[in-house]
């Protein structure tokens, strides 16, 4: 499967079930900001809470076929395979669809996730272990959870100052790659440094071609 970032903001997304696993698929997509409808006879707790304060909408009865047109993301939560087949067969090939019980004929998978400072983590093991991604996750969190937010700035205030200025395609390259280097993450009078050397070669460009 093809690992991607997608905006799923104001994109219309449908959730048929409206039990654990549904409610769980929710809470992880609404930091996307889809526009989100669930179909579902029932709703869990947790789900009624986000209907009433209007987060998302609720059609309560039974999955139709006519639900999935013109949704862009489809989930299929039922607790009853054969609903969540018909799911399948209702949508046009080109719809993402995830099936709880039926990873395989899923056009999309839910990887273990983390997102701070603008950086994400996406793990997955393909079904294989799910407590593995989630694991792998966690190990991955917690060294971007060690990066000072201070040095990722540095790093997009330094790549700024490179695509824009005069620099040829191999002093961009060496500029980028250095500034990765170890003692760059922690101390803020070496970032300095080299802050100063880019603004200088930056303003100064014939300085590049010495
Ligand atoms: C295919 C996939 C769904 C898809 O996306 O299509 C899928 C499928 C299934 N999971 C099952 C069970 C569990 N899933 C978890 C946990 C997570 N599951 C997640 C993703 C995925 N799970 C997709 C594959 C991703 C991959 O492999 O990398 C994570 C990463 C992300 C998330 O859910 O958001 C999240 C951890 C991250 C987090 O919590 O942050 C736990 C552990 C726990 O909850 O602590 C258990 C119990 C232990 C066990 O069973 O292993 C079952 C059996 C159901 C049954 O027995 O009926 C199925 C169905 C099947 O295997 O057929
Ligand atoms: N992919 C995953 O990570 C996991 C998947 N599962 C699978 O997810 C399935 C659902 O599990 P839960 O959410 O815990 O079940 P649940 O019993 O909490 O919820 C089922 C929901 O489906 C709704 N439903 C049933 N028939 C419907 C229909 N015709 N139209 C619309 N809604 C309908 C019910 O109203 C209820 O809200 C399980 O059967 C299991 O196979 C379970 C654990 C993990």
């Amino acid at each position: 499967m093809l690992p991607m970032m997608v905006n799923i903001r104001n994109k219309k997304v449908i959730v048929i079930g409206g039990g654990k696993i549904a409610a769980k698929r929710i809470e992880s997509l609404l930091r996307f900001q889809p526009n989100i409808t669930v179909v579902s006879p029932v709703l869990e707790e947790r789900l009624h809470d986000l209907v009433k304060s209007d987060v998302i909408e609720h059609i309560a009865r039974s999955f139709h076929k006519s639900d999935v047109k013109g949704t862009f993301l489809v989930i299929a939560a039922t607790d009853d395979t054969a609903v969540n087949q018909r799911v399948k067969e209702s949508c046009q090939t080109n719809q993402l669809i995830n099936i709880v019980d039926d990873p395989a004929n899923s056009s999309f998978h839910f990887p273990a996730m983390y997102e701070k400072n603008e950086i994400t983590i996406a793990v997955t093991t393909s079904g294989i272990s799910p407590m593995l991604a989630k694991n792998l996750r966690d190990e991955f969190a917690a060294i971007v959870d060690g990066m000072d937010p201070e040095y990722l700035l540095f790093l997009k205030e330094v790549r700024h100052l490179v695509k824009e200025g005069q620099f040829t395609k191999e002093q961009k390259r060496i500029l980028l790659k250095e500034c990765l280097e170890e003692w760059y993450h922690s101390n803020s009078i070496q970032r300095s440094i080299f802050m100063d050397k880019i603004l200088d070669l930056y303003y100064h460009p014939q300085k590049n071609k010495r």
